[in-house]
């Protein structure tokens, strides 16, 4: 793996124990298992993968709102475990799903994108309001719009602010989970655009989480798939949608193509996705997977060796 990677991670495993029901032992549920994975600076990497993945799970552990159980994550070469906060939040900062829950509601809008800079108490009071005017200005925001509330805004506008906010500090590395999804489509674009000019103009490294493959495919150079806590394909954004090797992403790919440029099964007719705290012995794609053979059933595919490969037998 490149140890100059803007995020490096290392065998990463989260799990939880889970209340089976009453007077009955808790069961381990496994969100993230012994994920690797190195993301190249100044690049976007797009996570995709349906509800439940762990793609959540792991987007807080980059950026060190949730400790791994074992492994570990380096951002710039630097861990964040044992990292001051000041010095977190202008290396790598959240953009959220849902802005209005984490605007604050009683502060007006420039306020709300100044909170990462009063928290650092380093600029002065004139310096940071310079500050937030220029990023509203690159977020396309205008100037008044500083002194409205959270409420007063449509729901991109409130995705605007978050983004202002999340830039304010000038970090390194941005993590977006599922930024536009609770947006209208025709907005959505807007953000999508609006993210990639961002990523270009400031040499972001971004990682985008998504469920929707047309989303991620609009804005990554390369793209990690996920499965039930395990990545199990990782490769350019070109090479996956043109030429995907897991049975899984086919079948992603294959539920937003036409029937006629799919290749494979689509997902909504191969059931639901296992428990994770019951994770399937073999390949743990094997119970959905329309090519599985015997050798799938008794033992796991090889881990992925980095960008360009696959977790399957046959990949
Ligand atoms: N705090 C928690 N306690 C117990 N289980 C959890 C917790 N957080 C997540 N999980 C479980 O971990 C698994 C992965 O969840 P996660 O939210 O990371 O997935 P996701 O791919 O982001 O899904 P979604 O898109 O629905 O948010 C799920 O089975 C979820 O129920």
């Amino acid at each position: 793996m490149n140890p100059d990677a803007a995020i490096l991670i290392e065998n990463v495993t989260r799990s939880y124990a889970v209340s089976a029901g009453f007077a009955r032992p808790t069961r381990n549920l496994v969100a993230v298992d012994d994920i690797s994975l190195s993301v190249r600076a100044g690049s976007t990497l797009g996570i995709v993968g349906e509800s439940g993945c762990g793609k959540s799970t792991l987007a807080q552990m980059i950026v060190g709102l949730l400790a791994p159980t074992s492994g570990r994550i380096l951002v710039d070469g630097q861990s964040l475990a044992a990292m001051d906060r000041r010095k977190r939040a202008k290396l790598i900062q959240l953009v959220p799903q849902d802005p209005f829950s984490s605007l604050n509601p009683k502060r007006r809008i420039r306020d709300n994108i100044a909170l990462p800079l009063t928290t650092q108490a380093e600029l002065p009071g004139k310096a940071q309001m310079e500050r937030v005017r220029e990023m509203m200005e690159r977020v396309g925001l205008r100037a008044d719009m500083g002194d409205r509330y959270p409420a007063e805004l449509s729901g991109g506008q409130r995705q605007r602010v978050a983004i202002a906010r999340a830039l304010v500090n000038d970090p390194r590395v941005v993590v977006c989970d599922e930024p536009t999804s609770a947006l209208d489509v025709s907005v959505q674009a807007q953000i999508l655009n609006l993210l990639a000019k961002l990523q270009r103009e400031l040499n972001l490294t971004l990682v985008f989480i998504s469920h929707n493959l047309s989303v991620v495919e609009y804005v990554s150079t390369e793209v990690a798939v996920m499965y039930l806590g395990r990545i199990v394909e990782y490769a350019t954004a070109d090479d996956l949608f043109r030429s995907s090797r897991h049975p899984y992403s086919k079948a992603l790919l294959n539920s937003v193509l036409t029937p006629e440029t799919g290749k494979g099964i689509p997902l909504n007719i191969l059931g639901e996705p296992p428990d994770p705290s019951n994770i399937p012995a073999g390949c743990r794609f094997r119970p959905r997977c329309a090519a599985a053979q015997d050798s799938c059933r008794v033992s796991a595919p090889e881990r992925l060796s980095g960008i360009g490969s696959a977790e399957c037998h046959f990949a």
